[in-house]
């Protein structure tokens, strides 16, 4: 969330990092940040200007962040040949150090981020090189309320559903304020109600830390949504990593690569074959799809061929258009592209034909002209060697010779 202290949180692990002496590659993706404390070595800000974006595609403040991370998503295949250049060993150069962290700073906003495409590309293509693991950044002082805390810990909620990926909560500012309530209301429901009727009975239940608005004693709802949706997290606080962080003293940074480690073994286990399964769906569902368009492209030109037919003679069997059909896309190899332009082209002239004349019958239409130009073709070759010209093919494959 804003201010949460994600900017100075990525500072204090590159800090950390380059102390042990293993500098990490870091992308800034926040195309409206001013200024970033830490040295990208891939900003967004410097391919592309949000400002501009917002003017030259008549956007406020979010549609622009959305619309650069749209463009910027475009580019995602030399940013994945660039980081996988750093990190993949490379023979030309056995003895050089390679990148072991990559830190990619987001924008804080979940629908630019996370509910966007361009954020499911970025996450999607990242996640299919490297072990993926998300850090949702927490501000604690101001998640010490149970409706603020609650609401954190959906908004968490959506984004790992929605990523698929492992997620660490960082609990971040504890040098103001310490996150162990937090952790005891994730683990413990009855110390969760407990704080929730004191809220209640102090009056200080929906507001904001610390401050009551005297929204509360009365809130016999809300107070039992919480306590409902708590129960319903109990499952998702399982899968999480909590860790207490403080990115001004650099406090639980080391906890933090732990838990960085043991998230990415977990996604080497358990999620990446899980993304493999569901891309491979994904292929699959495409290539069904593509099928299915082409099916429907067959009937339609079956239909237009068997209008043509109709006005000729007895209509063929659909079987029997549908096996010509077939065979021409079976087959579409061994012809070559010839034959694909020539499927096309009739319809073209046809269309044409009948917007310059539509008095003219039928007959005087596509086959007539393949007959006459397969004769007047026939007749300049002196019927020899032009047996297997394109109109032949053409009027073989379509059944029409
Ligand atoms: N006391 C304390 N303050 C912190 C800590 N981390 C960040 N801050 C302060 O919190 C404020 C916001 O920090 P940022 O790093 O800019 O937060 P952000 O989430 O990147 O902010 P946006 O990009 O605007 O959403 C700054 O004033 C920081 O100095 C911390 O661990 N302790």
């Amino acid at each position: 969330m804003a201010g949460s202290g994600k900017t100075t949180f990525v500072q204090r692990i590159n800090s950390h990092l380059h102390s042990k002496r293993e500098p990490p590659y870091l992308m800034n993706l926040d195309p409206a940040v001013h200024s970033v404390p830490f040295d990208s070595n891939i900003d967004i800000r410097d391919s592309l200007n949000y400002k501009e974006v917002m003017r030259e595609y008549n956007l406020g403040p979010n549609g622009g962040i959305l619309t650069s991370l749209n463009i910027f998503a475009t580019k995602i295949d030399q940013v994945m040949n660039i980081l996988e250049k750093r990190t993949l060993p490379n023979p030309a150069t056995p003895n050089a150090k390679r990148i072991k962290n990559i830190i990619v700073d987001t924008p804080g906003q979940i629908e630019v981020f996370v509910w966007s495409a361009s954020g499911s590309i970025l996450l999607d293509s990242l996640a299919s090189s490297f072990p993926t693991v998300i850090a949702y950044i927490i501000d604690t002082p101001r998640t010490s309320s149970t409706s603020t805390f609650m609401s954190n810990m959906l908004y968490a909620c959506s984004i790992l559903y929605k990523t698929k990926l492992p997620m660490i909560l960082v609990f971040n500012k504890t040098d103001v304020k310490d996150a162990d309530f937090a952790k005891e209301w994730m683990t413990d429901f009855e110390s969760f109600q407990a704080a929730l009727k004191q809220e209640e009975e102090m009056g200080s239940f929906g507001g904001v830390e610390g401050a009551s608005t005297g929204l509360g004693g009365g809130s016999g709802y809300m107070g039992s949504l919480l306590n409902s949706m708590s129960l319903m997290l109990e499952e998702f606080y399982r899968h999480l990593c909590v860790v207490p962080v403080s990115s001004m003293t650099g406090k639980g940074v080391d906890e933090f690569f732990e838990a960085v480690a043991e998230k990415a073994s977990e996604f080497e286990k358990d999620y990446k074959p899980e993304l493999e399964k569901r891309r491979k769906d994904r292929q699959q569902e495409k290539e069904t799809k593509r099928g299915k368009e082409l099916g429907k492209l067959m009937e339609e030109m079956n239909v237009t061929n068997s209008r043509q037919n109709s006005s000729t003679g007895p209509a063929k069997p659909k079987a029997g258009r549908q096996k010509a059909l077939d065979t021409i896309s079976d087959t579409e190899d061994d012809l070559g592209s010839d034959v694909e332009a020539q499927l096309v082209e009739p319809d073209e002239d046809e269309s044409e034909d009948s917007e310059m004349d539509d008095e003219k019958p039928r007959q005087d239409g596509l086959e007539q002209r393949y007959r006459k130009a397969l004769a007047d073709d026939s007749k300049s070759n002196h019927g020899s060697a032009s047996e297997d010209n394109s109109f032949t093919r053409y009027l073989r494959a379509s059944q029409i010779g």
